[in-house]
């Protein structure tokens, strides 16, 4: 993969403009962290590069999940690999699923520790849960990067960690927004911090502190 990049990018809502101009590159095998505090922007920069970069395979797990609450925890995480399977399959799929596709999306659920729930709808699911869900598709899409809007902020500290591990496991490029600045530095290599819609942090996360980045959520 070569490096992904936004030129300049702004997003405006009405007549306020709420992000940029603003540029990044992001080079193949960088985890960024995205950090700032509520209504900085994160979540907006997120959008405009999945916008910028979903024809090259990005996944994306917004803050909202995206899940269906009707269809099963197996389906969810199937919508994944939609891509990477005819309407035929798909079609079949919705009402009998091949057993190699069970047996391919079970060991990722074991993982997150919700194959329990493997055929519950997700819409009887608690918030944790759904979250595990969404990180599980992304690792069934194994797409080339990956954008996840605070992929583990409704899961304990054991499991948070566990789905952090299995999400850079298998996305060597990726960006998060993560309000656990500690987890932060922990899994990921770069930390870009934004105030009020543009870069005001652009670190390896080697050289900083949790107490560098405090100064983000001042007021
Ligand atoms: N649909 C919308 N209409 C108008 N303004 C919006 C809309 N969505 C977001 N905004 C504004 O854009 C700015 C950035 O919001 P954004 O959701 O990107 O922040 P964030 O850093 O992700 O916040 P959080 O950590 O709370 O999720 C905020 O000022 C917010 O009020």
């Amino acid at each position: 993969m070569t490096s992904l990049t936004l030129h300049e990018v702004v997003a405006d809502y009405g007549e306020g403009r709420v992000l940029g101009p603003l540029s990044l590159t992001l080079s193949p095998g960088e985890r960024v962290a995205l950090v700032g505090k509520s209504g900085a922007g994160k979540s907006t920069l997120l959008h405009l590069m999945y916008s910028h970069w979903r024809h090259r395979n990005a996944a994306l797990i917004p803050q909202q999940l995206g899940l269906v609450d009707t269809l099963s925890t197996f389906h969810n995480v199937y919508m994944g690999g939609l891509p990477r399977h005819s309407i035929h399959h798909n079609l079949i799929t919705l009402a009998r699923p091949f057993r190699r596709d069970i047996d391919a999306i079970f060991p990722l659920l074991e993982r997150l520790e919700i194959a329990d729930k493997c055929w519950n709808r997700a819409g009887e699911l608690s918030g944790g849960q759904r979250q595990r869900i969404a990180a599980a598709r992304a690792l069934y899409q194994a797409g080339s990067v990956l954008l996840a809007d605070e992929p583990v902020s409704s899961l304990d500290g054991p499991q948070a960690a566990a789905a952090m591990t299995a999400l850079t496991e298998t996305y060597d490029t990726a960006v998060l927004a993560m309000h656990d600045v500690e987890l932060a530095l922990r899994f990921c290599d770069r930390v870009i911090g934004i105030d009020q819609g543009t870069i005001a942090l652009d670190q390896p996360s080697r050289r900083l502190a949790t107490s560098d980045v405090l100064p983000l959520y001042a007021s």
